[in-house]
């Protein structure tokens, strides 16, 4: 990996991962890479195609026709499927219901993870700030800050909620936790790797929150 200063965050669904990091990132200058993204966009990639998302052996077939970008800097962020962009619709609680069923496949993620780790080496900015459910274990376990952002259950749901209307803000705090079931069979994001920071943001506002990965990180670069 190059000398870009890597900062791991993993933790479960809806606890500030993507926003947090995003934050963090444009305050220090650093590159943001969204790992969720590659599995969400292949998910709704299969979904276009009508491939069926539960045969594996097609998943896996469709891997190399599977032409994915993103954007790493924190202040124009996109995804794209080809020359589809594709950053609003990944979002979709229909994409998050079927994302866990190809992220279980282990050739999805040595896929995905080998095009992280090219993104992050190419990174041109000093830092990169990379969060998924897996990054400060596998896919940069060397990161000189590792973080586990969590929070309750209870506290996630209701701000998951809070972005949703209609039927799909009802049945948030359920789908939360029905796929943070099946991604616990896959990674390990409900308890900290030895050496990994757990910062619980149940009581910390937002903007408090990202003050806490910020300080951690000029805490570890002697700022
Ligand atoms: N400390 C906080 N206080 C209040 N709201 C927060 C806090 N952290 C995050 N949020 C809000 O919680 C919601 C979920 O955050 P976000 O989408 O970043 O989570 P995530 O971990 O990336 O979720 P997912 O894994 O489902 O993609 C967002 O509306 C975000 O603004
Ligand atoms: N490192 C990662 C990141 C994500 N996943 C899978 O992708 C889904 C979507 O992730 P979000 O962070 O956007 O919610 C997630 O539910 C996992 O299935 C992963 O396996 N590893």
């Amino acid at each position: 990996m190059s000398n870009v200063f890597v900062v791991a965050i993993d933790g479960p669904a809806g606890s500030g991962k993507s926003s947090v990091s995003k934050a963090a990132a444009k305050q220090l200058g650093f590159a943001y890479l969204d790992t969720g993204a590659a599995y969400r966009a292949l998910a709704w990639y299969l979904d276009d195609a009508g491939v069926d998302g539960s045969d594996t052996a097609l998943v896996i077939a469709s891997l190399p026709a599977f032409e994915y970008r993103i954007g790493t800097d924190p202040d124009e962020y996109f995804v794209l499927v080809g020359s589809t962009e594709v950053t609003e619709a990944i979002r979709e609680p229909r994409i998050s219901a079927l994302v866990s069923q190809v992220a279980r496949v282990p050739e999805v993620r040595t896929f995905v993870n080998n095009l992280f780790r090219t993104i992050i080496a190419s990174s041109e900015k000093p830092g990169i700030v990379v969060e998924g459910r897996d990054i400060t274990t596998v896919v940069a376990p060397d990161a000189p800050v590792r973080i586990l952002l969590t929070a309750s259950e209870e506290v996630r749901a209701a701000r998951r909620g809070a972005e949703l209307s209609g039927d799909a803000a009802k049945t948030a705090a359920a789908a939360l936790a029905k796929r943070d079931r099946a991604d616990s069979a896959v990674t390990e994001f409900m308890t900290a790797a030895e050496g990994v920071d757990t910062l619980d943001s149940t009581h910390l506002d937002f903007p408090a929150t990202i003050a806490a990965v910020v300080e951690r990180v000029n805490r570890a670069r002697n700022i």
